[in-house]
């Protein structure tokens, strides 16, 4: 067990963004409405999200949420898009713009070179389960996790990760069970439906989650990200392949080969690529 020692890297209104170790904690902290998500909440989530993508120091990176809610001690993970600010075209913030922009989210953790991984403590419901979705793995708390898509008893669809996704994890039926009853799941029964890694007690989810984190990070960082790419790679289509590619390229740029096509452009003389054949 490593001791965990979380340092601020930036403050934030409506979420948390630590790290300690090489493990970066982001969380929703919006306790009183169940964790749920209005625009700036998901503008603070793509600014924590970029700039730990940009850490070197940080290979994995803890998406749960804060808690208890003050009014009534509930926990959550995250309830979705916040209902009162829903318009027309989209959750609204002061520019009265509708947005989605939580599927900018959704594309930062898919896309990520680390490993993300949800730390589920509470309610995971509407685009909160999305998110649980589409990140690489779930811890999830015995005592207070509950898995739940209420998307459609609101008239929304997340017909992307969070339902075609779903699918891949649970099989068609279990997720279109999930989808079209609503019904509430509880971690065990989510791990049976294999959309959830491990069940721990609560008093000891984050330290888990800390935990596998560390073993995580003793482990080859091409390694785990060209290992992450590769499993989306099926599903993800020709952006899936530009993304594996881009990596690849990464990998290229790294030897003496293309250091000689660099090198022979700046300094204007002919390539020479004969002694790599
Ligand atoms: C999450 C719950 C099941 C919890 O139930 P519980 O009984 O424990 O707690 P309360 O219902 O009393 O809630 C406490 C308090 O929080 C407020 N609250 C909870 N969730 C939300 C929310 N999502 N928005 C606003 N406020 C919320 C609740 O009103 C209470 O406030 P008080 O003032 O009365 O104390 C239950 O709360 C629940 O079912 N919540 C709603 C879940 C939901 O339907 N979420 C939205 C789904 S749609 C979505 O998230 C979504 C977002 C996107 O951006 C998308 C983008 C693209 C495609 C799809 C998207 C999408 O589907």
């Amino acid at each position: 067990m490593s001791t965990i020692n979380w340092q601020t890297i930036k403050e934030y209104e409506d979420i948390t963004f630590k790290k300690s170790d090489g493990v970066a904690r982001i969380a929703f902290n919006r306790p009183e409405v169940r964790n749920a998500f209005r625009p700036k909440t998901v503008f603070e989530l793509l600014d924590a999200f970029q700039r730990a993508e940009e850490d070197r120091e940080i290979g994995v990176i803890l998406l749960t949420g804060e808690g208890p809610s003050p009014k009534d001690d509930g926990w959550a993970f995250c309830s979705g898009g916040d209902q009162r600010v829903r318009g027309k075209f989209g959750y609204e913030g002061e520019d009265r713009v509708g947005r989605l922009n939580i599927l900018e989210v959704q594309r930062l953790i898919r896309f990520s070179t680390k490993v993300v991984i949800a730390v589920v403590n509470g309610w995971a419901v509407g685009g909160g389960h999305s998110l649980h979705v589409v990140c690489d793995m779930t811890i999830a708390s015995k005592e207070h996790a509950i898995f739940k898509q209420t998307d459609a008893d609101v008239a929304s669809f997340d017909g992307g990760f969070g339902s075609a996704y779903l699918a891949r994890q649970v099989g068609q039926k279990r997720a279109r069970e999930i989808f079209f009853l609503g019904l509430n799941y509880s971690a065990q029964e989510a791990y049976d439906m294999g959309m959830v890694n491990a069940v721990v007690p609560h008093k000891e989810l984050e330290q888990f989650a800390f935990d596998w984190g560390q073993e995580i990070l003793t482990k080859s960082p091409t390694a785990i990200k060209m290992l992450k790419f590769s499993f989306n790679l099926i599903d993800d289509g020709l952006v899936g392949q530009q993304v594996f590619a881009g990596e690849a390229t990464r990998l290229a740029y790294g030897t003496d080969e293309a250091e000689e096509g660099r090198n022979a452009f700046l300094e204007k003389r002919k390539r020479d690529f004969d002694r790599f054949r």
